[in-house]
């Protein structure tokens, strides 16, 4: 099986190199022929991931044209609210039977849905031929091969499984899955959780504050999860609760970072100058993300409470009161 990832971020560019550890032969797609002629001539990708050195035998180029005709599976590398632009773009050229990968996390903010469902209306692939890959995968530790699991999931077992093959190495572990939308849930909210997980750091709140925060994330993420059909027991594994803690407590993270900037006093402009052009999928996924919860019923007052911060100008400390002040209730997932 040969593989294309479309999208040379740092994301986009660990997984390459994943597969191309794995023995999966891999070109990579960067949108910037500069960047591409980087990654094929020098083996290095400066602006994404300074000081990593790319297999050998990662290619890369530009031209979708070139790259996409050959492709058995397709890993989709761009942030998610800028996936069905370049779907669209993508598309004329996939192979009848190529698999499409997901790794974006986040809800697209114009039709409340979720990547995969994106995939589908845009290429009209069949739900059996489109994957989702989440997990605890801070890009950086895993472009150094420090030891990680993720989750493939599908509703094609089979096709999960073979893709398992085309992503396991010394260093990246993948576990299968059918529950593609817990998966999904799973990695947008926890982006959402890790900005206010940021923010509580950032007036100088500690390891209490996380704690609790990340707890009840969780239990947000478990009602929006299970309402939407999700399986419980993604939600408690890799994709849910492994993402939540990976993301919300390194500094590795953007959306923690922004987070952090904001709970220090910085404007949302100088948060965002601060992300070196990387995405912080949480901040456009809180608004979609709360309308999509708000759609199905479900309270989800963390959200509320960074979209308050992210959007409304509301400041940290009135978000953290608005927190505080709501009625108490007995600790259960479920409203
Ligand atoms: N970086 C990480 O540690 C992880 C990221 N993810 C997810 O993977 C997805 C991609 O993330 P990264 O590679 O980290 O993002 P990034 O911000 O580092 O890179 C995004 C890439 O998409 C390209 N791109 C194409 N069209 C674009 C457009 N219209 N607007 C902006 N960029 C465009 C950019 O040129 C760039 O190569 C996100 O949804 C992210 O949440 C998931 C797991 C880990
Ligand atoms: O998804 C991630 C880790 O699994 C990366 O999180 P950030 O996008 O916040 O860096």
């Amino acid at each position: 099986m040969r593989a294309v990832v479309m999208g040379a971020g740092s994301w986009g560019t660990a997984v390459a190199k994943i597969l191309v550890d794995a023995g999966t032969p891999t070109t990579i797609w960067a949108r910037r022929p500069e960047l591409a002629a980087q990654i094929d001539a020098e083996h290095t990708n400066t602006d994404y991931l300074s000081g990593i050195t790319l297999p050998a035998g990662l290619h890369a180029a530009s031209d979708v044209a070139e790259v996409l005709p050959d492709a058995d599976i397709v890993v989709c590398a761009v942030p998610s609210q800028s996936l069905r632009a370049n779907l669209t773009d993508w598309t004329p050229y996939l192979r009848p039977d190529a698999t499409l990968v997901s790794l974006a996390k986040g809800i697209e903010t114009s039709s409340l849905m979720r990547m995969s469902e994106v995939i589908a209306e845009v290429t009209g692939v069949g739900s059996e031929r489109i994957a989702v890959l989440s997990g605890p995968n801070l890009a950086r530790e895993i472009a150094e091969e420090q030891p990680a699991a993720t989750v493939i999931a599908c509703p094609d077992d089979a096709r999960a499984r073979a893709l398992q093959d085309a992503f396991k190495n010394a260093y990246f572990r993948p576990y299968t899955n059918t529950d593609v939308v817990g998966c999904e849930i799973g990695g947008a909210v926890k982006n959402v959780i890790a900005l206010a997980c940021g923010m509580a750091g950032g007036v100088g709140f500690g390891q209490n504050t996380l704690a609790t925060i990340i707890t009840r994330g969780l239990a947000e993420t478990i009602r929006l999860g299970i309402t939407l059909g999700a399986d419980m027991q993604t939600l408690a594994g890799l994709a849910g609760i492994g993402d939540l803690v990976a993301t919300c407590s390194s500094p590795l993270s953007r959306n923690r970072t922004f987070g952090a900037r904001l709970g220090e006093g910085a404007t949302m402009q100088e948060a965002q100058a601060a992300t070196n052009g990387q995405v912080a999928e949480g901040v456009k996924s809180c608004t979609s993300v709360r309308a999509l919860a708000e759609k199905h019923g479900v309270s989800m007052p963390l959200t509320d409470a960074v979209h308050g911060v992210c959007h409304n100008g509301m400041s940290v400390t009135d978000a953290v009161s608005s927190l505080l002040g709501r009625s108490t209730k007995p600790e259960v997932y479920h409203d």
